[in-house]
């Protein structure tokens, strides 16, 4: 049986997954200034790895050899490219237990959720592998009996990513898979609370083929310099990232000065909305997955939770038992279902929505304590009598807080649910067909989810409207923001 008193390394079939020293242009190398930082387990608090910690010359190093490589990489053909990522692909899905611990031990998930997410992040690579194959131009009818116009697609050069923690495989795999698939070459700087993941991935790339230096993951606790280095550097034609709409924008104003092009996907407030003609079982089940997948930490989580009044005691009563029989615990040990937050200001940000509500009207109607399981474990937590007026009405809890609103009229819920500057996802329960269509379209969020709490998957466009982003990420327009469209006019 696994768990944190175990020592990492001994829990893998394949030991090397373990890399501590960082990617860079191909090679495996410590800091120049023999700098490292500490990974921890957020169950146990105890330290599992030192990773290298780069300075902003390292980063520079590996947006150099990126560069110099990216050229002969997008001369091969996308078949050729194809069979590289599916060998990436494949690589992880062979070691996917390996990963999935990896995973666990530095964030906290439990097994089930990070083997999904393994899983979830290698269909990416597959899918983009796919992809590869078919990033098709176009030709238009010229304007003049003597032109002809085609247009083309070129990968749009070095390209930068920086990803948070609360996804530590698949937010890399959901931009690098693309970026390669269109000929480009990748830097990642995975956040320095989760660095394992992301090296796991580099060692399996190596083992794939992916030339060296196409794909570098360079480690550094320096986020503002990286984040800096990625924005000032002029080989870097691209800039993609994950993560909160505070650090969004500082990087969107840094990467003005070159005019780069960026992807963000960034906070959210998801509404998630239970009507009086929905199924109610159905929708706990669909509440329970989107509030407390990753213990509320996923920016597509719901944070507010509104059901129509005649509903409004049946379903809080059931969620109530849903929700009791979590089973809170070490991520790493069979049947836990929720594990612990990621860091302390985790906690105390779960705390001060909860205490802002309680003084404001709430009830707590379960949990609303910390646990005794260790300083990261909180109660998930219900609260009824949810009002506008509460903090966690206009900011992202990212924690196991459910706060139940409740709502009379369709009308006033659909302005209540857009009465955010966030876009990202929004749920609703109903089964009225007309009540479904119009509410669908009235939602202004990038993502809506009908009766279900689970919306990813790598063949949807993912991406928020308002402040929760720009561009989307997977499907068949995922690779749009790794190319650029040449149109080329002959006369003839
Ligand atoms: N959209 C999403 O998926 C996510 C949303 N969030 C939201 O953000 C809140 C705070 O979480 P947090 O992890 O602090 O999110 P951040 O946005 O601070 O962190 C995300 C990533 O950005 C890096 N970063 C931080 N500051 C800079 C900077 N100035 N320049 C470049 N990179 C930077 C972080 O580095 P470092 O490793 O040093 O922390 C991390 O890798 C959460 O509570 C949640 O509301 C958080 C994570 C994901
Ligand atoms: O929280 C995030 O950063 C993205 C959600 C993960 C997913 O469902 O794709």
């Amino acid at each position: 049986m696994l768990d944190s008193k175990t020592d990492l390394k001994s829990m893998l079939s394949r030991p090397e997954l373990v890399c501590t020293d960082a990617f860079v242009g191909g090679k495996w190398v410590q800091a120049k200034s023999g700098k490292t930082f500490d990974v921890t387990n957020p169950a146990r608090g105890d330290v599992i790895a030192q990773v290298a910690d780069l300075s902003r010359e390292e980063i520079a190093d590996a947006i150099e050899v990126a560069e110099q490589v990216r050229h002969a990489w997008a001369a091969r053909t996308g078949k050729d490219r194809a069979n590289v990522l599916r060998k990436w692909y494949d690589l992880m899905m062979a070691n996917q237990e390996d990963l999935a611990i990896i995973m666990t031990a530095e964030q906290g998930k439990p097994m089930v959720e990070s083997r999904g997410e393994i899983a979830y992040g290698a269909s990416f690579v597959e899918w983009f592998a796919e992809e590869a194959k078919r990033s098709y131009g176009e030709t238009i009818p010229g304007h003049m009996p003597d032109k002809r116009i085609t247009v083309i697609k070129q990968p749009i050069g070095v390209a930068a990513g920086i990803t948070p923690w609360n996804f530590p495989n698949a937010m890399i795999a959901r931009k690098v898979a693309p970026a390669l698939a269109a000929g480009c070459s990748f830097v990642i700087r995975p956040a320095s609370l989760t660095p394992l993941s992301a090296l796991a991935m580099g060692k399996l790339a190596e083992e794939a083929g992916i030339p060296a230096g196409l794909f570098s993951v360079v480690t550094s606790t320096s986020s503002s310099a990286v984040g800096k280095e990625f924005c000032e550097n002029p080989h870097v034609k691209k800039l993609t990232f994950t993560g909160s709409t505070e650090v969004g924008r500082i990087l969107l104003k840094q990467a003005a000065d070159q005019v780069m092009k960026c992807s963000m996907e960034l906070g959210g407030n998801a509404p998630f909305i239970v009507f009086d003609d929905a199924d109610l079982d159905e929708a706990v089940i669909g509440a329970i997955a989107c509030k407390f997948r990753n213990n509320g930490q996923t920016c597509v989580c719901a944070n507010r939770i509104y059901v129509q009044a005649g509903v409004y005691d049946e379903f809080a009563a059931k969620l109530k038992v849903a929700v009791e029989a979590l089973n809170m615990g070490d991520g790493l040990v069979d049947g836990t279902t929720l594990g612990p937050l990621i860091e302390p200001s985790a906690v105390e940000k779960v705390k001060e929505h909860l205490a802002d509500a309680v003084s404001k009207g709430g009830d707590i109607l379960t949990g609303g304590n910390p646990s005794n399981l260790g300083a990261l474990f909180f109660e998930p937590t219900i609260v009824t009598g949810a009002t506008k007026d509460m903090l966690v009405s206009t900011d992202e809890t990212f924690g196991p807080f459910a706060p139940l609103f409740k709502f009379e009229d369709e009308d006033d819920v659909i302005a209540l649910a857009n009465d955010t500057i966030f876009g990202l996802a929004s749920y609703f329960y109903a089964k009225d067909l007309s009540r479904v269509y119009k509410v669908a379209e009235a939602l202004e969020y990038g993502i809506v989810g009908v009766n279900t709490g689970i919306i990813s998957t790598e063949v949807a466009p993912f991406g928020g409207v308002k402040q929760s982003g720009l561009g989307r990420e997977g499907s068949h327009h995922g690779m749009d923001d790794y190319m650029e469209m040449k149109y080329i006019c002959m006369s003839v």
